[in-house]
């Protein structure tokens, strides 16, 4: 299926598209199955996002939403580089969610201590073989890493675990869980947030269909849209 790709002015522009339209997706899943799914990303767009959604998230019935993360920092739970802690801080702590519903990753300090792998087979069977995400939120790396995904790993191959820990990221902090590319793809939407020059040789390598082993965000895509968000400078060297 072919991407949609829409280029902005500015990340601001960008923000505020994607949150319009998070809105309109997450009213939408609400209608048709009474509870709507969203994978959160970390990141600049990812966290701009939810402080937008903050200031306006229209007519979302925030009990009625399960939120998951597509990858979180394996550091304690307060640690500033924490996801999941600058989700709570920019969005989730202001509105009206479900605790029940919300799905935070373990941190190195919560029940399974230090045990990564552990944390990892708990969210593994917390996601199980049925959870579709209605919209899997993506940033992406200059190398494009998605998730904690990254280039040439173990975790970018895998095949079959919904989750997976990483305790090399080339990219601090180096203990990561993350949901895998099985996982991914079975959502309904996947929408990529993407800003920056850095960002360009990545974003033109996945719509140029490179192997996800090479540039991981040409391999993740929904099974009912894909969808880019760009400014300019990311989009620079799309043909
Ligand atoms: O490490 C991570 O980086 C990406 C992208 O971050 P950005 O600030 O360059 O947009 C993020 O999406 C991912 O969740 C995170 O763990």
């Amino acid at each position: 299926m072919t991407p949609e790709t829409l280029v902005f002015d500015s990340s601001a522009d960008l923000i505020e598209t994607a949150r319009a339209r998070l809105v309109d997706a997450v009213v939408r899943a609400q209608e048709a199955r009474g509870v709507a799914s969203v994978a959160l990303t970390g990141g600049s767009n990812g966290i701009g996002l939810l402080r937008a959604l903050a200031a306006d998230s229209g007519d979302i019935a925030w009990q009625r939403v399960e939120i998951y993360w597509g990858d979180d920092r394996f550091v304690p739970a307060t640690h500033p580089e924490r996801n999941a802690g600058q989700a709570f801080e920019a969005l989730l702590s202001s509105v009206p969610v479900d605790p029940a519903r919300v799905h935070v990753m373990a941190p190195s300090d919560g029940e399974f201590g230090d045990d990564i792998e552990a944390a990892a087979r708990d969210y593994a069977r917390l996601v199980g073989p049925e959870t579709v995400f209605d919209v899997h939120l993506l940033g992406m790396g200059g190398e494009g890493h998605v998730n904690s995904l990254f280039p040439h790993t173990p975790a970018t191959a895998e095949e079959s675990a919904a989750v997976v820990a990483v305790t090399d990221s080339p990219k601090p902090p180096p203990a990561r869980l993350t949901l895998t590319f099985p996982v991914i793809n079975r959502s309904r939407e996947v929408w990529f947030l993407v800003s920056g020059p850095e960002k360009a040789e990545a974003v033109a390598a996945a719509h140029d269909g490179a192997d996800r082993v090479d540039w991981p965000c040409a391999g993740a895509h929904g099974t009912e849209a894909t969808v880019w968000f760009l400014d300019q400078t990311a989009a620079s060297q799309l043909g």
